[in-house]
C-alpha cells in the first residue's frame, strides 16, 4: 500500500519554502526597507549619515553593525531607516515596497510594525504617518496581486518602551481600527528592554483592555522571566513579541523528561503566542546558533510558537530564510511549516472568521498543494524506474 503522505522527515527545497503560504506577526517597517531605497530617500532628503553610498555596501554595513551580540547597539542602527522615513512619500514608498517584497517571498498574511513617534521630524502629524502607511500596505497589495500574488497587510502600532507617549498611541491605533480594506490591528511597545519595563506603560493597556482592542508587548528578549511576567499577569498582552527566554523556566532534566515552572506553564496553558524571531535572536546573543535555538524545545512541547522576522534589513533575512535555517538545523517538513503558519494565523488580531477564512481557504490548501506535488513526484520518478526495469 502507497503512503498519502510525504513521509516524515521529507524536507521541502528552498524553492517549495518560498511557495509555502507563510503568515507573518513580527516584522518591523523600518528594519526592512531595501537599502536601494535607503539611498534613494537619502539623496532626496539631504540625509548625509549613511555609512556607505553604494546599496550593496549598505546591507552589508546594516548587517554586521546589528550583529553585536546587544539589544542596544542592534536598535542604534535604526537611526539611519528612520532618519530617511520622514516624508509621506517616503512612508508611502517604504510601506508599499514592504508589502511587495513580503508578498514576492510567499508571505499571504503580515502585520508589520512602526511607531509613528518616530516619524515627526518632517512636521508629519501622527494621523499622517497612520494614513500614509496604511496607503503603502494597500497600494504593495495592489501591486502584488497585479504580479500574481496575494497579501493581507496590517499594521501595529508601537510605542517606544524609553519614552512617555503610548497613551497618545494607543489612543492612535484605537481610532484607526476597523478600516475598511485594512488597517491599524493592534498595539506593541518596543525598544530597549532591560531598565525599561512594560508596567510603565499601564496606563496604554488599561486603556486598550476597555476598548476591546489588541496588544503585543516585546518581552523576554533582552531581559527574562520577570519581564514577561510583567507583560502577561500586569498589562494583559495579548501575545508575546519574542518571549524567547521562556525556555529559563522550563528545565530539562538528564533522562530526557521535560519540567515545567509555573510561567512556562502558563504560558503554554493559555496559549499565549510567542512571536520567536530566531536570526535577530542570534545578533542580539538571545541564543547562540539555530540549532540551539529555544524553538526547537518549544516546537516540540507545543507551546503556540511562531516564526518571524523582526527586522528583514538588519539581519539580512526573509520568511523563507528563516525557515530555511530552521529546516537545516531541526529537519522540520511541509507539516511542521504548515504547523507553525497556522499557529500564526490562529494568533494574527484580525476577527475569528476573517482567521478562520484565511487557514482554511489559503494555508491549509497551499501546503496541500504542496504537498501533492511531493507525491506526483514520486509517482512519477516510481512509475519511470518501473517503465525502466519492465
Ligand atoms: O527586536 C527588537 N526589540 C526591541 N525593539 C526593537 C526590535 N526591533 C526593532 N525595535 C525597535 C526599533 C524600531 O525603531 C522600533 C519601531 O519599529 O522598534
Ligand atoms: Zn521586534
Amino acid at each position: 500500500m502507497t503512503s498519502q503522505t510525504a513521509p516524515k522527515g521529507t524536507t521541502p527545497s528552498s524553492d517549495q519554502i518560498r511557495r509555502a503560504p507563510k503568515v507573518l506577526l513580527h516584522d518591523h517597517l523600518d528594519g526592512g526597507l531595501r537599502p536601494g531605497t535607503i539611498v534613494d530617500l537619502a539623496r532626496e532628503a539631504g540625509y548625509s549619515h549613511l555609512p556607505e553610498a553604494d546599496p550593496d555596501k549598505l546591507g552589508i554595513w546594516f548587517r554586521e553593525a546589528a550583529d553585536s551580540g546587544s539589544l542596544e547597539r542592534y536598535l542604534e542602527t535604526f537611526s539611519h531607516t528612520v532618519g530617511v522615513m520622514q516624508t509621506r512619500d517616503a512612508l508611502v514608498r517604504v510601506a508599499a515596497e514592504c508589502a511587495e517584497d513580503l508578498a514576492e517571498d510567499g508571505v499571504v498574511y503580515a502585520e508589520v510594525r512602526y511607531a509613528p513617534e518616530q516619524h515627526l521630524s518632517g512636521g508629519l502629524s501622527l494621523e499622517e504617518v497612520v494614513e500614509a502607511v496604511n496607503e503603502g500596505f494597500r497600494e504593495g497589495e495592489r501591486r502584488a496581486r497585479a504580479n500574481g500574488h496575494r497579501i493581507r497587510v496590517g499594521a501595529l502600532l508601537t510605542a517606544m518602551r524609553h519614552a512617555a507617549r503610548a497613551l497618545e498611541i494607543a489612543e492612535l491605533a484605537n481610532r484607526y481600527r476597523d478600516l475598511a480594506g485594512g488597517g491599524v490591528v493592534g498595539f506593541d511597545i518596543a525598544g530597549a528592554e532591560a531598565g525599561f519595563p512594560p508596567t510603565r506603560h499601564l496606563d496604554a493597556f488599561e486603556y486598550l483592555k476597555r476598548e476591546n482592542n489588541h496588544f503585543t508587548i516585546h518581552a523576554g528578549e533582552a531581559f527574562g522571566l520577570p519581564s514577561i511576567w510583567q507583560a502577561l499577569q500586569w498589562c494583559g498582552a495579548d501575545r508575546l513579541g519574542h518571549g524567547v527566554r521562556i525556555i529559563d523556566d522550563i528545565q530539562v532534566q538528564a533522562d530526557g523528561s521535560v519540567k515545567l515552572g509555573r510561567l512556562a506553564s502558563y504560558v503554554r496553558d493559555k496559549r499565549i503566542p510567542l512571536e520567536l524571531c530566531p536570526s535577530s535572536n542570534l545578533q542580539t546573543g538571545a541564543a547562540a546558533s539555530y540549532a540551539e535555538h529555544p524553538i526547537g524545545l518549544l516546537r516540540r512541547l507545543h507551546f503556540r510558537a511562531t516564526v518571524n522576522t523582526d527586522n528583514r534589513l538588519m539581519s539580512g533575512t526573509s520568511m523563507s530564510r528563516e525557515f530555511e535555517h530552521l529546516v537545516e538545523a531541526f529537519g522540520y517538513t511541509l507539516d511542521d511549516m504548515q504547523w507553525f503558519s497556522v499557529n500564526a494565523m490562529k494568533s494574527a488580531f484580525i476577527p475569528f472568521d476573517e482567521r478562520l477564512a484565511m487557514i482554511n481557504d489559503v494555508v491549509k490548501p497551499g501546503y496541500a498543494e504542496l504537498k501533492s506535488e511531493w507525491l506526483f513526484q514520486q509517482t512519477a520518478s516510481t512509475s519511470g524506474s518501473v517503465a525502466s526495469e519492465g
